[in-house]
């Protein structure tokens, strides 16, 4: 007798980019991401639902692929968990296949294969609104009579958009089921289809087409017009430049505004707690610990938020893909593949969903290289190390009769600097080592799509909540331990310099200053790249703690910018710049590219790499910097 499981199980299938991923937040009421290019989930993910009739369903979301014979990691998820070959998973009781409608004449070869698969099928016809906005007419009746499956109509992103669904599931798959869901430990035999069988699917897909689709629709017009300007090889090129020009002028200039308010904010909060609290230790503790340690992080949220909306805006649009390809030659040009784009820009909020969407790239070599700049591109907890440094030593000056912010500026040369290097090590790579033909980049543009203010605030939403938390426990915690450090022992008798230094963090960040002293560290900086390995933006809280055990009086009231601005010389800045363009401590990096890539030796050679890059780019710039300035 088989083990009969509690809850039925259902597989969201389909090609990519049709709108899995945004069924299943509607199913289940989770937020996992979507975003208008392919390739948007890399690993499989669970949820619960119940029917309306009150069953419990499983449900799991997959990347997308194009047929059973993967070719990339990510695709081998898919086959894997639809034969039951999926590590510590059952076989799933019945498929959802997602149908992107205005496109079937791809998506339903994929139908054709899985229904030889014997598993049962429902078909969620989704993207109903946009096939009726271009006036594309589907017979759904004659569409499963033809297919031999339930067909149903779904507008994924619409509240209700999928209760056909929901109702289809109950009627059919459910009482199907209840008596013989698949038993545990069953597998599915596939074959890899021959040419015969994939020109036979490629003849039934057209013959059904011909009897299902009543009115043929204008296509994607509007996305083809955008495109001839978008994609043209200078314009494009012109247009892209521009954007990401915008998007680093924006995150100073949009964001000056409420930082100022939360600056106010948490100097009026020392001021209040100063006169509140009585002097001793624990007034030590939160102002000096808590606020000047963690407040000096979360200062930044405003230009994390910017840089989140400028990203998840070009996600959502569907420009991104357009980006991939533009640049695809400037890739190709230094050997990586034209699918490493995506990646790559996800590594602008953080490597390690950016090293994880390399999955969709076939070639192990590619992918490789791909993850080892992946932590070259500036991410986003970087960005508080350069505003800070920036705050303290660039002016506030505009350029260009007011048109551009001299912040703005060096900040995009700060992102520049990274991306350079990034395909100059590629390159390297790939020229001795990682070898291998180039591959062209076979990927779907994705039609435009008006960004959903909804999905957008959520996403900017689930951002300041995760940077927060992470301000509240992992900074929170690391500061508290920092003051502690700091404070503890207690300075001798008679004690001339700051308690500060005859702590512990003091004898630490001295015994680490020879290290650093020749790219030009001062022992606070040595101390605060250490805790900086947890996460980066750390290192910022660890500065603002030391700095405000060190100071008095006055020093005290101003911001941690001006301090800085006031005991560091402009190599030393100039070279921590130089440092965290490479910044090679970030062990969340570490451990996903040793899972990624199932080896110890990638994410060694990595941490020695950047460290070495780092330590020569710190070194050059600080000693050219003295000769020159
Ligand atoms: N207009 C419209 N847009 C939709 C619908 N369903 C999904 N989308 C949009 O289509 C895009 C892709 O959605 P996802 O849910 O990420 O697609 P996916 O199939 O999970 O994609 P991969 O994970 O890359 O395989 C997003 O921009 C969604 O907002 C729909 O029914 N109507
Ligand atoms: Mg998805």
């Amino acid at each position: 007798m088989s083990r009969r499981r509690a809850e039925p199980r259902l597989a969201l299938v389909g090609n990519p980019n049709c709108g899995k991923t945004a069924l299943f937040n509607a199913l289940t009421g989770s937020r996992q991401k979507v975003a208008n290019y392919a390739g948007v989930t890399v690993e499989r993910k669970e949820g619960l639902f119940v029917s309306p009739a009150g069953t419990r369903v499983k449900v799991i979301d997959l990347p997308g692929t194009y047929s059973l014979r993967a070719r990339s990691p990510d695709e081998e998820v898919t086959r894997d968990v639809v034969l039951g070959r999926f590590e510590g998973e059952d076989l799933p009781d019945a498929i959802v296949f997602v149908a992107d409608a205005t496109n079937l004449r791809q998506n339903l070869r994929l139908v054709l294969e899985l229904k030889r698969l014997g598993h049962p099928l429902i078909l969620a016809l989704n993207m109903m609104d946009e096939a009726e906005k271009m006036g594309l007419g589907v017979d759904s009746a004659r569409l499963s009579a033809e297919l031999g499956v339930p067909v149903v109509p779904t507008i994924a992103v619409q509240a209700g958009g999928v209760q056909a669904l929901l109702d289809q599931i109950d009627r059919d798959i459910l009482v199907a089921n209840a008596e013989g869901m698949a038993p545990s430990g069953a597998v599915c035999h596939w074959h890899e289809p021959s040419s015969h069988d994939l020109r036979d699917y490629h003849r039934e897909v057209l013959r059904i087409l011909s009897l299902c689709i009543l009115t043929p629709g204008r296509g994607h017009s509007r996305t083809r017009t955008i495109d001839r300007v978008l994609l043209h090889p200078l314009t494009g090129l012109l247009i892209l430049l521009t954007v990401l020009f915008l998007m680093f002028q924006a995150v100073f200039a949009w964001a000056a505004a409420p930082m100022e308010a939360i600056d106010l904010a948490l100097g009026a909060l020392t001021g209040w707690l100063d006169q509140a609290l009585p002097d001793g230790l624990a007034k030590s503790l939160v102002n000096d610990g808590i606020i000047a340690g963690v407040g000096s992080v979360v200062i930044f949220l405003p230009q994390i938020l910017v840089l989140f909306l400028f990203i998840q805006v070009l996600e959502d649009s569907g420009y991104m893909a357009r980006a991939a390809f533009l640049l695809d030659r400037l890739m190709g040009g230094v050997g990586l593949h034209g699918r490493a784009f995506i990646p790559l820009l996800s590594s602008f909020a953080c490597a390690v969903p950016g090293i994880m969407a390399a999955r969709t790239i076939e070639n192990r070599a590619d992918r490789i290289a791909t993850i080892m700049i992946a932590p070259l591109m500036t991410c986003s907890a970087r960005l508080p190390v350069y505003t800070l440094i920036i705050a303290a030593f660039v002016p506030d000056r505009t350029l260009v009769g007011g048109w551009i912010g001299l912040p703005g500026l060096v900040m995009f040369a700060l992102y520049a600097s990274g991306i350079l290097s990034g395909l100059l090590v590629a390159l390297v790579m790939k020229s001795f080592w990682l070898k291998g033909a180039r591959e062209p980049l076979l990927m779907e543009l994705p039609a435009y799509r008006l960004p959903r203010v909804r999905n957008v605030a959520l996403g900017l939403f689930d951002r300041a909540k995760a940077f927060l938390t992470r301000a509240g426990t992992t900074i929170f915690a690391l500061m508290v331990v920092v003051w502690f450090l700091g404070n503890f022992p207690a300075p001798p008798d008679g004690a001339t310099e700051p308690a500060i230094r005859y702590s512990i963090a003091g004898a630490l960040g001295y015994a680490l200053e020879p290290l650093v002293a020749p790219i030009g560290f001062n022992w606070q900086i040595a101390l605060a790249l250490v805790p900086g390995m947890a996460a980066r933006e750390v290192a910022v809280g660890v500065l603002g703690t030391i700095y405000a055990l060190s100071e008095s009086g006055d020093a005290l009231q101003s911001s941690l910018a001006g301090v800085l601005g006031q005991s560091w010389g402009l190599p030393t800045a100039l070279s921590l710049l130089a440092w965290y363009v490479f910044a090679p401590q970030c062990l969340s990096t570490l451990s996903v590219v040793r899972r990624e890539l199932n080896s110890r030796a990638w994410p060694a050679l990595m941490f020695v790499l950047l460290t070495a890059l780092a330590y020569g780019a710190a070194f050059v710039t600080y000693r050219l910097a003295q000769t020159l300035l």
